[in-house]
């Protein structure tokens, strides 16, 4: 059954076409990985699963409706920097993540306590329970994308839309991301869409992984066509021949 039904998406800004035919479906519960040459219009096709944009042509349909235009009722959004409210503390970063679902409303009183009492008990879970009161910025890379992803899922979102979100992150910060990450989906049953140019990191993660190129290509005029979906890989139980390779290939202990 699918969740989310992409049918001939077209973007195009100006004159210039930046997607083209786009169609796809994806289930709920799918990790769908994105990857790509820069430009090619992987974000621009997660500001569309966002109904941040109007396609020029064509539809989304998330659980058969059109996507709500306010985010944070069914999609959530972690980008690799600036996801977080620096003006907050971490704990009200959490608090104001659960109030989008609020529609965008203020908790106050009592209500305004058991929000305060329920991020304390995600931050606890996410290990950031030490830097509650403290600011965003002064967090490391790492915590600071852990906030992100953690207010991101406080709406409880049916939608996670990740771009490129541990680009900025060391190689074993980004490890320890990963398992957060699969925790987390395997706990929330969420429906995930990440952006990454990492290409180990998206077999890894995704069940799927879409590849977005351009399939038709003028010499003279490389920006006269859009890109589309060009390869739609099955990335579970290992993923393509390279992943398995790669996990077989036997190092020698030294003698
Ligand atoms: N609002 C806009 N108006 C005009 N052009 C835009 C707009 N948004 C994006 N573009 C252009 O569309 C193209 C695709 O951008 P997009 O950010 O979606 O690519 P991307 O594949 O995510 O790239 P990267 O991997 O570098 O992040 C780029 O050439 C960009 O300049």
């Amino acid at each position: 059954m699918s969740f989310v039904t992409v049918r001939d998406l077209f973007q195009t800004y100006g004159s210039r076409p930046i997607i083209e035919r786009v169609n796809v479906d994806v289930a709920e519960g799918e990790f769908i990985s994105i990857v790509g040459a820069s430009g090619c219009g992987k974000s621009t096709f997660l500001r569309l699963l966002l109904a941040q944009e109007r396609p020029t042509r064509g539809e989304i349909r998330i659980d058969g409706a059109e996507p709500a235009r306010e985010p944070g009722l069914d999609r959530g959004i972690v980008f690799q920097r600036y996801s977080v409210f620096p003006h907050m503390t971490v704990r009200d970063n959490i608090v104001a993540g659960e109030s989008f679902r609020a529609g965008w409303g203020r908790f106050f009183g009592d209500a305004a306590r058991a929000a305060r009492d329920r991020a304390d008990e995600t931050l606890a879970r996410i290990g950031l329970d030490h830097v509650a009161d403290n600011y965003p910025a002064t967090l490391s890379g790492g915590m600071q994308q852990r906030l992100a992803i953690a207010q991101a899922l406080a709406a409880k979102p049916r939608v996670l839309l990740l771009d490129e979100p541990f680009g900025a992150l060391d190689p074993g910060t980004r490890l320890s991301m990963h398992g957060f990450l699969q925790d987390l989906r395997a706990e929330t049953g969420m429906t995930v869409f990440m952006v990454t140019h990492d290409l180990e990191e998206a077999f890894k993660l995704g069940d799927r992984v879409l590849v977005f190129d351009k399939p038709r290509w003028d010499p003279h005029d490389p920006s006269r066509y859009g890109a589309t979906i060009t390869y739609d890989f099955d990335a579970r139980d290992g993923g393509i021949p390279f992943q398995t390779l790669k996990e077989n290939i036997h190092v020698p202990e030294p003698h």
